[in-house]
């Protein structure tokens, strides 16, 4: 085993589909990595929960095993920097450790009734002032409204809320591996629980209050960058100080380099993500796109930064847009578990180039709703243009397409809201591996598609952003810029054809809305 100065940074990627831990060297290479998957479980139609134990016991078990392929000890570790997939939020017994209920998941629609009926009573408009968020589902403020009534009706004798803890995953994750010494959280993940006022970047208590949660239930904020504490000694071999958190769309936004405005990219994980640095200035949408924190950091920057500036108060704010879509890759999971049409999500890439088109077919993929830029919790999915000749590969087409179609949409609401044409898409996440998908999303928004070599751009972004806050490295620019790419897709021959299907397809899009109601 290696055990001398820290020469690693650990990252740790907390997504919807699956928990990863990658160790990352001084050059910001890959050294190892270990991934597991994780169940989702459907209680209902619409409803998605994750085990918090089981993201907890992943989260572990990666590390452990991401630390034992490279040879490589705890104290060689400079740091841990996470990137969690947000809204996402539980309620646990701090004196046990024992969440009081599965984790409700970010596409979970149980909770459309009470958003409807907080619209119904005129708070949409007030909510989005305070939050920069669109009154949805989505976001944790009425998920975690839902846990606690849940939990105070299911329990007898009723549970003593001054044992409650509430927290999105990162605050999860960070107190168990604090072994329960620190609740917290930090500004990119916190703005997504509409719970935060975006401008102060604090709980909101006239928020607090409509949603029926109590303040002493929240984490503590802190600036996404900087220490949020140390892993108990006994879970890796020693203590490694944490200090980067992050939400996974911001930590790729970190990643990709893009800490001004001009430069987009999206994710392709189970939704996807597309977000804009907006500069310290808090942004406005007028094309039904979120208001959010890119991230925060301290003001205070130093050739070599020590204890002092890591418990800096003082941050610099970096706001953004961003457009959530749902449903991309989760349709292919989708397809592969609950269709049963193919083995492996990869076998969508050779079914659909066996066919010349999408034979007319069109899906709309709102298994979980719409998000941007239509914000319909009662859209649900469905196919068009079913006709006797329909193959298997036409159906896997069209939801490839669809997921190309939804990101055009966003780019669309994006070059609205920021006044220029975005000249070209960074890229990242799970399915951007889908050549056939990259080189159609090329062609039918009609601009360059740049794929990077580290395609977790959420795991990279919170290695270099735990690296720079201790210290490990010392330029942000020049270690976004060293990244490799890939693969540019430039929009080529499938020009006309993608782009002459994208209006046929927003008909569908009409057809499929205030299905649920
Ligand atoms: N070759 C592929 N083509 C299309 N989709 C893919 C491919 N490989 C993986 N995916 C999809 O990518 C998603 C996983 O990507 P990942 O970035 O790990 O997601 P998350 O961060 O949401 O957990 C899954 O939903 C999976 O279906
Ligand atoms: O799990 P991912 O990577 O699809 O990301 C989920 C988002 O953070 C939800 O807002």
């Amino acid at each position: 085993m290696t055990d001398r100065a820290p020469a690693y940074i650990l990252a740790l990627d907390l997504g919807t589909t699956g928990n990863r831990a990658i160790l990352f060297n001084a050059e910001g290479a890959i050294v190892s990595q270990a991934y597991k998957e994780l169940t989702q479980y459907y209680p209902q139609p619409g409803w998605l929960e994750h085990d918090p134990r089981a993201i907890w016991d992943d989260t572990l078990w990666a590390m452990q095993t991401a630390l034992q392929k490279a040879g490589v000890a705890a104290s060689a570790v400079a740091a841990i920097g996470m990137s969690v997939q947000r809204e996402t939020c539980l309620l646990w017994d701090k004196t046990t450790g024992r969440p009081l209920h599965n984790a409700i998941v970010w596409q979970d629609r149980r909770t459309a009734p009470l958003c409807n009926q907080l619209a119904e009573q005129g708070y949409a408009a007030e909510i989005s002032d305070r939050t920069g968020l669109i009154l949805d589902a989505y976001f944790s403020a009425t998920k975690l409204a839902w846990l606690l009534e849940h939990i105070q009706r299911q329990q007898d004798p009723p549970i003593d809320l001054d044992n409650v803890l509430a927290g999105t995953i990162d605050t999860w994750i960070l107190w168990n591996l604090t072994g329960g010494q620190v609740h917290a959280t930090e500004h990119s993940n916190a703005s997504r629980t509409m719970l935060m006022n975006l401008a102060e970047q604090q709980w909101d208590s006239k928020l607090l209050k409509l949603f029926g949660i109590p303040g002493h239930l929240m984490p503590k904020i802190q600036p996404s960058l900087g220490l949020f504490g140390y892993t108990q000694p006994e879970l890796l071999g020693n203590a490694i100080p944490i200090t980067a958190m992050l939400g996974d769309q911001q930590s790729a936004l970190f990643a990709h380099g893009c800490n001004h405005p001009g430069l987009l990219k999206c994710t392709y994980g189970t939704g996807c993500f597309l977000i804009a640095h907006t500069g310290e200035q808090l942004p406005l949408s007028q094309n039904q796109l979120l208001s959010t924190i890119a991230w925060t950091q301290p003001e205070i920057e130093r050739e070599v930064a020590g204890e002092n500036s890591l418990h800096s108060r003082d941050y610099k704010v970096g706001y953004a847009l961003e457009g959530s879509i749902f449903t991309t890759g989760a349709c292919i999971q989708w397809l592969r578990d609950g269709m049963k049409l193919i083995t492996a999500a990869a076998d969508t890439e050779l079914m659909a180039q066996r066919v010349a088109d999408n034979g007319g077919v069109y899906f709309v993929p709102a298994l979980s709703g719409l998000g941007a830029p239509h914000w319909d919790m009662s859209a649900r999915g469905a196919f068009f243009g079913i006709t006797g000749g329909v193959q298997r590969e036409h159906i896997v087409r069209s939801v490839l397409e669809a997921i190309a179609y939804q990101v055009k949409e966003v780019v669309q609401a994006m070059n609205q809201d920021t006044s220029t044409e975005i000249a070209r898409l960074k890229v990242d996440g799970g399915a951007c591996q889908n050549n056939f998908l990259m080189q159609f999303q090329a062609d039918v928004l009609g601009i360059p598609v740049e794929r990077p070599k580290v395609l977790d751009a959420s795991a990279q972004g919170a290695a270099f952003a735990a690296g720079l806050a201790v210290g490990f490295w010392q330029d942000y620019t020049a270690l976004t810029s060293s990244r490799q790419i890939d693969r540019v897709f430039q929009p080529g021959e499938g020009v006309t054809q993608a782009q002459g299907c994208f209006p046929t397809w927003l008909e569908a899009v009409k057809r499929a809305k205030h299905w649920a109601k």
